[in-house]
């Protein structure tokens, strides 16, 4: 198995406040992998350092091998533009902009053609359950599609990794296993690796592996002798 993003030794600190202290986590490609652990554990600030948002105060951050830590911003934003893609609690659509267009978007910022970008956002909305629905505004839009548009855009650009931070953290618990089912079939079909931070066991179990973050570290989930 190839590792497709690592984190080894990382510390970060939010001024005087500890987030992570030295937590190593190796993902291999195509893997999903669910990241749990308590409130205020550092799960989001590990994702924001994979993901090459924050930058460790020490230790190394590796993407396909090369070390992105020491990379400046323009090249880490680079890699967040081509490579990664992402999805928040709150999908986070551009409210102007229509559910197609917001599908488009990150196309769009990696030099796709417009024609070309809206083309293949529109094949998306059949696996969405939404067809019918490109033109609408998210205001227009309940809180389960919103979701599964923004799990549309976080891979529509077909990352090798996807970010999702409590995806279905706003859901209730049918809509929630919607949107995994949709993302989790569409990240196979693509081969994309999933770091998936969640506090929901039910999320935790569509992943291969799960770990624990625990102040600041992370852990093999403990095992329950049987
Ligand atoms: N922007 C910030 N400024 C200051 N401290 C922060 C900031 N973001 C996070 N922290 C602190 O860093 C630590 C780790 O936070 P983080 O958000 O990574 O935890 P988490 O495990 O994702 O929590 P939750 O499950 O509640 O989202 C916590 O002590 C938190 O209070």
């Amino acid at each position: 198995m190839t590792v497709a993003i690592e984190a080894r030794n990382v510390e970060f600190s939010f001024g005087t406040t500890p987030a992570l202290r030295g937590a190593s986590i190796a993902v291999d490609s195509g893997e999903i992998l669910a990241v749990m652990g308590p409130s205020g554990s550092g799960k989001s600030t590990l994702l924001h350092c994979l993901a090459g948002i924050l930058v460790p105060d020490s230790g190394e951050i590796l993407f396909d091998g090369a070390r992105i830590d020491s990379m400046t911003e323009a090249e880490r934003s680079g890699l967040r533009r081509d490579r990664f893609g992402f999805v928040f609690q709150f999908g986070q659509l551009v409210p102007e902009l229509t559910a197609v267009e917001n599908v488009a978007l990150p196309l769009l910022f990696s030099g796709v053609r417009r024609t070309e970008a809206l083309r293949k956002a529109h094949g998306w909305f059949d696996r969405l359950g939404m067809d019918g629905m490109q033109q609408r505004r998210s205001g227009e839009l309940s809180g389960g599609q919103a979701q599964r548009v923004a799990i549309a855009r976080g891979l529509v650009a077909e990352p090798q990794v996807l970010f999702a931070d409590e995806p279905t953290g706003a859901l209730d618990s049918l809509t929630g296993e919607q949107v995994m089912d949709l993302l989790v079939a569409a990240a196979r079909e693509q081969g994309t690796t999933v770091v998936l931070v969640t506090h929901e066991p039910r999320v935790a179990a569509y992943a291969d592996r799960e770990v624990i973050v625990r102040d600041g570290r992370v852990n093999a989930p403990d095992r329950i002798a049987s």
